[in-house]
């Protein structure tokens, strides 16, 4: 599988594959500050849900490493100041919120600014370490649900560049090739912005693992005719009650699998499951800028002047889930029970 790092720290500055370039180039970002990782955010050049908390992580270590001077009030008050800044990078994953409030909660453990940063630096890369361990995890519990010589859909990228490592949706392809198994991917272009067709095919084809790319729009065919064993799909936030939200045109995805029964997995590092939100209607959707519609390859293709709705993400309720899939096991329905019982075994699951 590819060993490319999405996201990597260098203490004085991270370095960012820009994910908007590729498969075409394969170009880093070197970052020294809030404000750059902030737009590699928000510009998708860094996304994926892991991996966008990650990248806000390690903004705030590079922050802190490049902070002057040693009064540690004075940083407390600044560092709340950059994580707010980096929350406001995007809106619906909550793996934004959840790994800078750990790196902050670090800081404050602290009683001097040299202390403080180190904690943020070790918090942060202890983030990227069990993202890898996690999603290694989703990929064993998910090829309990597949079986040799599957195939499965997807959309968007919700895999190794979208993580530490191994992705989630795609952890049990990249799992099958090591063990030997087959498993097939139709990949669902995902437009706008093409996740699918740009750089899932790119990180499957790498791997060696057989993929074949559709337009979203041929989905419920493929589904039919292609003998889908299940779609599978990564996920930005999970409320309490099991409505997920991932990139737009999973809810149709789901809709489909339901009318065809075919199981619909969603792969969830618990760090995506927001106990707090109670359900789908309170998780905020961005809406994205009207060009990505209006345009294609830089190129204006609908008429001036016309309305655009550029939701990035929708909610499929959580009725239409066969399963979600973690890396402390699978839960398969009564959501709002499970789903709490999975989240709190997160810690003696990382310790092992
Ligand atoms: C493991 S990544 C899971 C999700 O973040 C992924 O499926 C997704 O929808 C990403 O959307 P994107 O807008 O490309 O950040």
């Amino acid at each position: 599988m590819t060993t490319v790092l999405s996201v990597e720290y260098r203490r004085d500055h991270v370095l960012i594959l820009d994910q908007t370039l590729l498969p075409q180039q394969q170009h880093f970002i070197r970052c020294t500050t809030t404000k750059e990782v902030w737009e590699c955010i928000h510009a998708l050049k860094v996304r994926g849900a892991p991996a966008i908390g990650m990248a806000a992580a390690f903004g705030l270590a590079v922050w802190a490493n490049r902070f002057p001077g040693l009064n540690f009030s004075d940083f407390l008050v600044k560092l709340e100041q950059e994580h707010r800044f980096l929350a406001s990078s995007r809106p619906t994953a909550v793996n934004l919120f959840w790994a800078l409030e750990r790196v902050t909660a670090a800081a404050k453990k602290a009683s001097s600014v040299p202390e403080a940063v180190q904690a943020i630096e070790n918090e942060a890369m202890q983030i990227q370490q069990e993202d890898e361990a996690v999603c290694r995890k989703i990929g064993e519990h998910a090829l309990e649900l597949l079986k040799d010589g599957d195939t499965i859909l997807t959309i968007c990228n919700a895999g190794a560049i979208a993580t530490a490592r191994y992705g989630t949706a795609l952890a049990p392809m990249h799992l099958a090739k090591e063990y030997g198994k087959q498993l097939s991917a139709y990949a669902c272009e995902t437009r706008p912005l093409l996740q699918g067709g740009r750089l899932t095919t790119w990180e499957l084809l790498q791997a060696g693992i057989d993929v074949t790319l559709i337009t979203d729009n041929m989905s419920a065919h493929t589904m039919r005719t292609k003998g889908i064993s299940a779609v599978i799909v990564g996920c930005d936030r999970v409320a309490a009650n099991g409505d997920t939200a991932n990139k737009i045109g999973t809810f149709g995805l789901a809709l489909q699998a339901r009318a065809l029964n075919i199981p619909f997995y969603v792969a969830a590092p618990t760090s995506t499951i927001d106990l707090k939100t109670p359900s789908g209607e309170e998780i905020p959707i961005e809406e994205r800028n009207p060009e990505e519609v209006t345009h294609f390859g830089g190129k204006r293709i609908a008429p001036e002047g016309v309305k655009v709705f550029n939701p990035a993400f929708d909610v499929t309720p959580h009725e239409y889930i066969t399963a979600i899939i973690t890396e402390n096991g699978i839960a398969h329905g009564d959501y709002a029970r499970e789903l709490p019982r999975l989240v709190n075994q997160e810690k003696a699951v990382i310790k092992k």
